[in-house]
């Protein structure tokens, strides 16, 4: 059975839907990515799926319980890291953590086995006020994890963390998953999503893609061009004009310009005196179109 299977699931704040009719699935032991735009209902979803809220419609069960009527079996067994992880910033690590130990009733190995386990034995006397941004997440993390959950929801968990603290926090994650821990993790990090076993791409509330890396890329039928230009701010303001273009992205000195109509696409990149070469359209183009169509389909 799936560790996450509800349907329907629609939330309403002051009479506005902000979530609407979402269905998710996610296996157990999956990497499970939640992305969209600011305030497109991801943390309203993640609160109704573990208990916290309770939907308008839709049901479903997370581990096997039902969501509406088994709220409090769903919290036991699950490890929520919110966008702002709050903890004692004048108590050490390992003080913060026998003080979550002392919450759930977990007996004093399990701190210890926690901080082993996240490589946190040798920082455990340090301030957590004092920690880096990394660390501060790690120790957030073994906040989560001390009562060894089933399902860890993780809410934009590497916000203002740096690439290098980033990538360990991501190898600790898939090492959590791969021992059978299933993971929903929202976040807005194109790399980030490229690291999840699936992507699930909310925009306003409705579930508007999912599936594998490849197949939300391949999905959106998209063709991408790189160009390359002396003057390409010049070239981009022709070019964002010009019929088939959809979007016009520099890095650097190239452009990537994309759109669904391939031959309208070079057509317009040959109109313009362009030299462009085929490339690959990435997640973030993908996303930047299927945050334009579903403002459009709003309106
Ligand atoms: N308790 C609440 N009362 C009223 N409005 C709320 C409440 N919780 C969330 N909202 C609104 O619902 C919408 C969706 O918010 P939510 O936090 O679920 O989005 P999100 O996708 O997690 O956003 P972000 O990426 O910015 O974290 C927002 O417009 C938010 O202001």
């Amino acid at each position: 059975m799936n560790a996450i299977e509800v349907t329907g699931l629609t939330k309403a704040f002051h009479g506005r839907k902000v979530v609407d009719d979402v269905s998710l699935s996610v296996a157990r032991g999956e990497i499970a990515g939640f992305l969209g735009p600011n305030g497109s209902g991801k943390t309203t979803c993640i609160r109704m799926m573990c208990g916290l809220l309770t939907p308008d419609a839709g049901d479903g069960q997370v581990l096997g319980h039902d969501i509406r009527r088994e709220a409090r079996a769903i919290k036991r067994q699950v490890g929520y890291m919110t966008q702002k992880f709050s903890y004692y910033e004048d108590l050490t690590i390992e003080e913060n953590l026998a003080f979550v130990a002392g919450l759930y009733a977990l007996p004093a190995e399990a701190v210890r086995d926690t901080l082993a386990g996240l490589g946190l034995t040798s920082r455990r006397s340090q301030l957590a006020g004092s920690l880096s941004g990394g660390w501060k997440q790690r120790l957030a993390l073994a906040a989560c994890i001390m009562h060894k959950p089933k399902l860890l929801l993780l809410d934009e968990p590497t916000a203002g963390v740096d690439p290098k603290a980033r990538r360990e926090f991501w190898d600790e994650i898939h090492g959590l998953a791969a021992d059978g821990l299933t993971v929903l993790v929202s976040t807005h990090y194109m790399d980030e999503a490229e690291r999840c076993h699936r992507i699930n791409y909310i925009a306003y509330g409705r579930l508007i893609a999912h599936g594998t890396v490849p197949e939300v890329i391949a999905s959106a039928g998209l063709t991408t061009f790189l160009v390359t230009a002396d003057r390409p701010g010049e070239l981009a303001a022709r070019l964002r004009k010009a019929p088939g273009v959809e979007q016009v992205a520099p890095f650097g000195t190239t452009l990537h310009v994309t759109g669904t109509d391939r031959a309208a696409l070079e057509r317009a990149l040959t109109e313009a005196g362009a030299s462009f070469q085929p490339g690959e359209t990435s997640l973030e183009d993908v996303f930047i179109r299927l945050m334009g169509q579903s403002r459009d389909n709003m309106a």
